[in-house]
């Protein structure tokens, strides 16, 4: 694990020694936009974008499905980073296909030679102008919601103009309490900091849980972005959060309405396809090694992903 400083590698771990203990997320470094039209920077068209994953990630995970569910595997094609992130970060097992680059820190000076900052997935990847579109997943997701519906016919709609405000109501509650309070609980090194994220990670949970009893999802009868944004990190509690970030006051299995939204939305067959146990498993467990310095990763948990999710009669 590490980051760039002026385009050169150093390997070095979280400082949350300036914030009492807390991890802090940086904020992403590129923030280039796809959109439909002509004379735009970053046109919408089929071939262009490359996109760089991690399975393991759920940030990078929300791209994913957002490419299944908008029909651009065909348009947007993707290249996976292997689930141990070690001493020089995100690394392709093969080398990836557009430069023969063997790890993800190369393609960030591809982009700007002299690059500062963490080198995260998803990247949004540009062949034309070789360069990075966007390295940060709430905008990719957005922009595949909507920029390339033209190309692809596919007009299902994820931010709709008239859910947007409670989407992103969600949105805002739900990232730092949930999305990034796990990492907040799990990258704490200091016992205040890491019961501030466990209190306000679970106090969360519940609320959602209690939403759920009456809403099929979290705008009301309507899959949204909101949905898929909690999915990825729920996904994950259970097999990583819970042991290896001590978010363990419950499980997602013992909130009978969030594990039956958790796995309605698992069942769907696109969404079900990128979903990956093993790197999800293996990168947390083999590359903290600040928190796991063994290395072994654990058998279990056994998850019940495809018993009937019950969720039919709740509008
Ligand atoms: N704001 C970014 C965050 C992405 C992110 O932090 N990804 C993690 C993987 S789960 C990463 O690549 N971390 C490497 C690092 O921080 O050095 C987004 O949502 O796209």
């Amino acid at each position: 694990m590490g980051k760039l400083v002026q385009g050169v590698w150093h390997d070095v771990w979280y400082d949350t020694k300036a914030s009492g203990g807390s991890f802090v997320r940086e904020d992403a470094g590129f923030r280039g936009w796809v959109e439909e039209g002509e004379g735009v920077e970053f046109a919408a068209e089929s071939g262009r974008y490359h996109l760089y994953v991690s399975l393991a990630c759920p940030w990078a995970h929300r791209t994913l499905i957002m490419r299944q569910l908008k029909g651009l595997e065909a348009h947007i094609d993707v290249s996976i980073v292997s689930p141990d992130m070690l001493s020089e970060g995100w690394e392709f097992t093969e080398s990836e296909p557009l430069f023969g680059a063997t790890r993800l820190h190369q393609i960030y000076t591809r982009a700007k030679l002299d690059y500062t900052g963490r080198v995260t997935v998803p990247v949004l990847w540009d062949k034309k102008t070789q360069t990075i579109v966007s390295n940060e997943s709430s905008e990719i997701i957005r922009m595949f919601n909507s920029a390339f519906n033209s190309i692809t016919g596919n007009d299902n709609d994820y931010y709709p103009l008239s859910l947007r405000n409670t989407i992103d109501e969600w949105n805002d509650y739900i990232y730092p309490n949930i999305n990034n309070g796990v990492y907040r609980c799990g990258f704490a090194t200091t016992q205040q900091a890491y019961e501030d994220a466990y209190h306000s990670l679970f106090e969360a949970l519940e609320k959602i849980e209690s939403h759920l009893r009456r809403s099929r999802y979290l705008a009301g009868s309507q899959i949204t972005e909101a949905d898929w944004r909690l999915f990825t990190t729920l996904i994950r509690f259970d097999a990583v959060y819970v042991g290896h970030f001590k978010c363990n006051k419950k499980r997602i299995a013992d909130y009978p309405a969030l594990n039956g939204y958790m796995k309605e939305l698992y069942q769907i067959e696109d969404v079900k396809q990128t979903t990956d146990f093993y790197h999800i498993k293996r990168h947390y467990y083999y590359s903290h090694t600040g928190i796991n310095p063994t290395q072994v990763v654990p058998l279990g948990p056994q998850l019940d992903l495809d018993s009937p999710h019950g969720r039919e009669s709740i509008v």
